[in-house]
């Protein structure tokens, strides 16, 4: 199929599902429940992991793909972990297909009577996908405070993505070598990286920050990915290496090795808003072989 469309059909559990089709075969599909890309194909080729026991039913989060972690990270607050974009249903703003060689779609989350309980700040966050004409996928978000009663908010922000790779004992990152981090398994104490090459050899969970605008993943029996970022200072890296993985019920137990986290977020600095502003961020993965 060498045509460039966006389809709207429906996923798993009968949800709703945005298939975007670029040419040479490049796709991506994007749950409306969390703005949660699951998919992303080069040449028909799958590069993001989802576990094969991920569970489609909201609120459960989906395991795998690309979550939107917005507005709190982890429990760096007092919302639920990671915040509640990941698990609402999202609407369409928009889908003017490829009114120039990118087919998109925009996203629109906006909070809900229960929402502003919880978190008591109105926002629109629009979330544009791309699939640029080489494969590539953009993600570009959108927020605004749109709060009339003038109070300024604040979050963290994360793109949750989990790269599908052949085997985790042959992936190096680069780009991160000389900066501090936040070691999540030692109660965020900051550590300053001394590898040049970051290898994993059991469970890791760290907050880099003030990365590089680019990053890589070096999958040596693979292919390399290339990390691109706007507005996203600091990159988490996480695996949950076997121990951790046999307690988390939607992920296989040998499935750690297929896949590693690497987010580009807004964390170490987090964002505030006055009403009226907004904020933007990008992210753009893209391949070599
Ligand atoms: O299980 P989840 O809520 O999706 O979180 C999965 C992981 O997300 C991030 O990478 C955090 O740094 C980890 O500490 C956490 O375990």
């Amino acid at each position: 199929d060498n045509n460039k469309s966006v389809e709207i059909t429906k996923g798993i559990n009968d949800l709703d599902k945005i298939i975007l089709h670029q040419t040479q075969g490049s796709s991506v599909e994007v749950y409306l429940y969390g703005a949660h890309v699951t998919s992303w194909k080069k040449k028909g080729e799958e590069l993001i992991f989802v576990s094969s026991k991920a569970i489609f039913s909201p609120p459960k989060p989906i395991r795998g793909g690309i979550p939107v972690i917005f507005p709190q990270f982890s429990n760096l607050g007092s919302l639920p972990s990671h915040g509640f974009a990941r698990n609402r249903f999202w609407t369409i703003e928009n889908n003017l297909s490829h009114v120039t060689n990118e087919v998109f779609v925009d996203l629109l989350l906006k909070p809900t009577e229960a929402d502003l309980k919880i978190w008591p700040h109105r926002f629109e966050f629009r979330l544009r996908v791309t699939l640029k004409p080489g494969g590539d996928l953009m993600l570009t978000s959108c927020i605004r405070n749109t709060d009339a009663a003038g109070k300024p908010f604040t979050f963290t922000f994360a793109h949750h993505t989990y790269f599908s790779v052949s085997n985790i004992s042959e992936v190096e990152v680069k780009g991160l070598e000389n900066l501090d981090y936040l070691d999540n398994l030692k109660n965020r104490t900051r550590f300053t990286e001394h590898e040049d090459d970051i290898t994993i050899e059991s469970e890791f969970d760290r907050i880099y920050l003030s990365t590089p605008s680019k990053l890589a993943i070096l999958d040596h029996k693979k292919r390399t990915f290339v990390v691109q970022k706007d507005g996203l200072p600091d990159a988490v890296v996480w695996n949950p290496w076997e121990t951790k993985a046999k307690t988390i019920v939607d992920l296989g137990a040998d499935e750690y090795k297929y896949m590693i986290c690497l987010e580009a977020a807004a964390i170490g600095k987090p964002v505030t808003l006055n009403p009226g502003e907004e904020w933007k961020g990008r992210l753009q993965l893209s391949t070599r072989y």
